[in-house]
Formats: C-alpha cells, sequence, structure tokens
C-alpha cells in the first residue's frame, strides 16, 4: 500500500491497513480468554473494534508478540483496550506478581482514564493494577505500589533490612512520567526488572518532551541483567537477591543479534503517530510493525459533521453566544489557544445570564483537584460546557459530547484532529465548529486538505440572533474587564497563580 506523503522509514511504508479488519463479535475472537469476555461484557462491549482486531492478531494470533507494534489510529477507535486486552490476557498466567507491564501518559487524568479500563478487565484474571501519577501522597503510592512483609509483632519495619522481601503489589501500573521518574529514584523495592511490556500512549505528544529522561531511564532499567547489576553495583535492584530473577540473557538469533531476551515489547500508539526517524529512534523499537487506517497520514472520524463559521472579529464571542443557544444545552467542549484565553472567555460566558447551561473552565493554569472536580461534573452531566485549552485536547473520553467547538482556530492539523476528536467516539456521530476570521479561512482550508475526510460546511447564524445579544455584551464586557482588574490586584496582593493572566497577551509555551 503506498501512503500520500511517503513516510522516511522502510518499514512505515509497508503498514497493516486497519481498514482491512472488521468489528467482529467477542464469541468470534480467537483465543479470548471467557473471564475477559465476561468482564467485557460487563462493560457493554460486544465485539472488538478493527484496531483492537488488529493488534489482538498480531499479539494473541500469529504475530505474537514478536514484533513492537507502532499504532496510528483516528480519535475514538478504541486504542486503549487494543493494548489493554492483549497485555492482560498474556499477563493471566503468570505465576508470581511483580510489575510487568508498564503503561506511560501524559497527563494525570488521562491515566485515571486508563486505568479504569484495565481495572475493568485485569482483576478477573487476577492481575493487579496501580497508579502513579501523584493523586495521592507519595507514601500511600508507595504502599499501593509495593508489598512490606508482614512482621511479627513488636518488630520495627527497616526497607533496608527487608530489601531482598519487597515485592511489587502490582502487576500493571500506570503512570505520569513524573511521577515514574521519582518511584525510580527513591521508592524502595520498586523496579522494573521483570518488566515485559511498556505502552507509550499518545506518544508524538510524550516524545516532545524529555520529562527528565523518563524514557532512557525506564529503557535501561529494563535491559538490566544479571551481570550489569554485579558490575554497576546497583543499589536499589537488590531484589535480584531474592529468589526471583527475570535474567535477561543477550540474544544471538538473527534479528536478535545483542538485544536483551526476553526482550521489553513495546506499544506506542496516537491518532497522530509521528512519522519522524530521530523521535521514533528514541524508543528503540524491535523489528517495528506499523498498523495505520487508510492511506492518509491523518482520518478524521467517520461519523463526525464539519461547519465552519465566520465571523466578525469583534463579535465573535457572540457568535459563540449564539451557536451555544443553537444547541440547547448539548454537551459541548469548547476549545480556545490559551489558558488565559480560557479564563477570560469562561468568566465573560457566564456573565450571559440567559444562556441556561453550566459553564466551566478546564485548563493548565487551574490546581489539578479543580480540574478533576470539574471533569467529574462534566462527565456527570451537571455541567454542559467546558471552556478549555489544548489541556483537553489529547485522549480524554467523555461520554455524551456531541459538540466540539474551536472558538480559536487550532494552528496545526495535529491539534484540529485531537480536539474535534472529543466527540464522534466510538462510531457514534458528533459534530464540529470552527469559529474562523475571514483571513484564516484560507489557512484553515489548507490546514483541513492534510486529513482524511476532511468536508466542511459552512453554517451560519441569523443576523438578528446576534444584533439582539449585543446589549447584554456589553454589560458582560464591562463585568469581565472589573473581573479581571480585581484578579490581577489580588495577584499584586497575594502573588497568586493566577497572576499569569496577562490582559491580552497571549504567552507563547505556556501552562496548556
Ligand atoms: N469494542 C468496543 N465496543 C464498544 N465501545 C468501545 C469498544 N472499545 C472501546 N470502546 C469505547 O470507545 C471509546 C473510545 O475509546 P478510547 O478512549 O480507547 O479511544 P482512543 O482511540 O484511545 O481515542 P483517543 O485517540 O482520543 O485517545 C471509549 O468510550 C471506549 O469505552
Amino acid at each position: 500500500m503506498k501512503m500520500k506523503s511517503e513516510p522516511v522509514l522502510p518499514w512505515m511504508r509497508r503498514p497493516v491497513d486497519v481498514t482491512n479488519f472488521e468489528e467482529r463479535t467477542l464469541e468470534a475472537v480467537p483465543c479470548l480468554d471467557p473471564r475477559l469476555k465476561v468482564a467485557l461484557q460487563k462493560m457493554s462491549i460486544s465485539s472488538l473494534f478493527p484496531v483492537q482486531l488488529a493488534v489482538w492478531q498480531e499479539t494473541i494470533g500469529p504475530g505474537c508478540f514478536e514484533r513492537d507494534l507502532c499504532i496510528n489510529s483516528p480519535t475514538g477507535s478504541g486504542k486503549t483496550l487494543a493494548y489493554a486486552l492483549p497485555i492482560v490476557q498474556m499477563l493471566s498466567n503468570r505465576a508470581v506478581k511483580c510489575l510487568r507491564a508498564l503503561v506511560v501518559l501524559p497527563t494525570r487524568d488521562l491515566a485515571l482514564q486508563v486505568k479504569e479500563v484495565f481495572s475493568a478487565i485485569a482483576p478477573v484474571v487476577g492481575l493487579s493494577v496501580g497508579l502513579a501519577v501523584g493523586q495521592s501522597s507519595i507514601a500511600d503510592e508507595i504502599s499501593d505500589l509495593v508489598k512490606r512483609p508482614k512482621l511479627e509483632a513488636g518488630i520495627c519495619y527497616d526497607p533496608e533490612d527487608h530489601f531482598q522481601d519487597l515485592q511489587s503489589a502490582v502487576d500493571i501500573l500506570v503512570a505520569t512520567p513524573g511521577r515514574l521518574m521519582d518511584h525510580i529514584n527513591t521508592t524502595k523495592g520498586f523496579t522494573l526488572e521483570h518488566l515485559c511490556y511498556l505502552v507509550v500512549d499518545e506518544t508524538d505528544r510524550m516524545l516532545r518532551e524529555a520529562y527528565q529522561a523518563w524514557l532512557p531511564t525506564v529503557l535501561q532499567l529494563s535491559r538490566s541483567n544479571y551481570e550489569s547489576h554485579f558490575r554497576c553495583g546497583n543499589t536499589f535492584n537488590h531484589s535480584i537477591f531474592g529468589s526471583l530473577k527475570t535474567i535477561r540473557r543477550c540474544g544471538v538469533e538473527r534479528g536478535f543479534k545483542d538485544k536483551p531476551y526476553p526482550r521489553l515489547v513495546k506499544m506506542v500508539l496516537s491518532a497522530t503517530l509521528t512519522q519522524d526517524p530521530s523521535k521514533l529512534a528514541q524508543l528503540d523499537l524491535h523489528h517495528p510493525l506499523f498498523l495505520t487506517t487508510g492511506q492518509s497520514r491523518y482520518k478524521l472520524p467517520d461519523k463526525l459533521e464539519s461547519y465552519k463559521l465566520i465571523c466578525e472579529s469583534k463579535l465573535k464571542p457572540l457568535y459563540l453566544v449564539g451557536l451555544l443557544q443553537g444547541l440547547e444545552g448539548e454537551k459541548c467542549i469548547v476549545f480556545t489557544s490559551s489558558v488565559e484565553s480560557t479564563h477570560r472567555l469562561c468568566t465573560l460566558l457566564n456573565f450571559f445570564g440567559d444562556l441556561k447551561v453550566k459553564i466551566k473552565e478546564y485548563s493548565g493554569l487551574q490546581h489539578q483537584s479543580v480540574r478533576s472536580k470539574t471533569l467529574k461534573q462534566f462527565r456527570e452531566g451537571e455541567t454542559q460546557v467546558l471552556v478549555s485549552s489544548d489541556a483537553m485536547t489529547r485522549g480524554m473520553d467523555v461520554e455524551g459530547v456531541r459538540n466540539v467547538i474551536n472558538y480559536d482556530m487550532p494552528a496545526y492539523i495535529k491539534t484540529y484532529i485531537h480536539r474535534v476528536g472529543r466527540t464522534a467516539r466510538a462510531g457514534r456521530t458528533g459534530r464540529c465548529f470552527t469559529l474562523l476570521r475571514k483571513f484564516e479561512l484560507k489557512r484553515f482550508n489548507k490546514m483541513l486538505q492534510k486529513a482524511d475526510n476532511n468536508s466542511c460546511t459552512d453554517h451560519s447564524l441569523p443576523s438578528s440572533s446576534i444584533e439582539s445579544l449585543q446589549p447584554i455584551y456589553i454589560s458582560a464586557l464591562e463585568k469581565l474587564k472589573e473581573t479581571v482588574e480585581s484578579e490581577a490586584s489580588r495577584k499584586r496582593k497575594f502573588g497568586f497563580k493566577f497572576s499569569k493572566i496577562r490582559k491580552g497577551k497571549k504567552v507563547h509555551g505556556a501552562k496548556v
């Protein structure tokens, strides 16, 4: 199969096309553990999606996890279960509990979401799933991840004395890079020496940032073998002196020469997987197999309806209000270009008293606990409109999001793909609206050409509805001005975090 823009790497030019697979009922999935089948049914899953079948074939099927997998599949196509299911099935016959699978994601909310999926299927085959994201204190996290020996009453526990007895309390760990590095560096008994599976979800985002060199560290630690332990005198991985060892030898067979064996299997995924050889080289992939959907590099969900709305610069907020009124309380995510615009737009919208929907802000500027609460309310339908920076762009799966609105046009096709992918998920329908000023139209059309399924219809609002909003807009703007000023003075007084909001200015490279 020939791709439209030929990737540089030869193995990327010969992909497995996921569109050749058809959704299949669980009964027809070969070798699926009956316990997992029941767990999936409890999740209301009765069939596997094409990408899940394609990955199943390369892992549990004839492919047998022999190659590392690079998966490029549209938003909402079910990538999480595509990797979770084969990993859980493979580990279901493990005899001893140790950390065998590690899934790394860029944000805490995403990691929580993925952990939920593992937690729905892993316990039925006796596997435990842990989370390392900094949601709880490090001490609580350690006690969830590492089992301490049971001591007789009155004896004090000292980890130094009982190092060899420390064992992993989890088989699968879902982590963000920062917290993962904390455990690698400081948690006694936390070891990656038995790791068999590494999943890097949202790969292109994960490779963009070094996050304390988490990737080379993970690769190095999971490569270590008996000899190197002695050579480097590693002080933390003493468990090799205990009864359990995963000794990785250097392979001599063709294709495995000089590679540790058993090797660490890697699965990397995104809806916009990078094709940059230097970035992919960081993953040290073994005979990688590329799985992609169709011929185009970027693909929008099949049942997404896209609309563009040309608006006057000065009246843009009114077009948004008019649009929201027409959507009558349906769940919406409104994307802006920065944390500052998110805050201001959300504040402004809340001054339009008669919108009759609950509108909240979600951005990297807020404390994690505020964000998590907002997300919960949005999931539960208590909040209908979320005004968000690009913190919400990737991976987030919220049921019932019917509309995505690009209040600010995204600068890149990748951002567009991930934003609009918050709707029309799992084969459902969804709509996306992009508000454009006239001068942005050309650039927008050019950007869309890079994606498959890119038709975008004009949408307009009656000018009378915009005019009727003018009086309330003027008073809302006044209130916004007062709010911004009072926040600025609070900031001067208390050195508040909101200090980063600069009137009218966008800060490049700011938090998302
Ligand atoms: N086989 C299935 N049958 C029905 N629903 C499914 C199935 N697999 C996944 N889903 C649902 O589809 C939705 C999207 O799945 P998931 O979040 O894994 O998508 P994704 O491909 O990772 O998307 P993104 O690229 O946006 O992260 C989820 O709500 C999930 O529960």
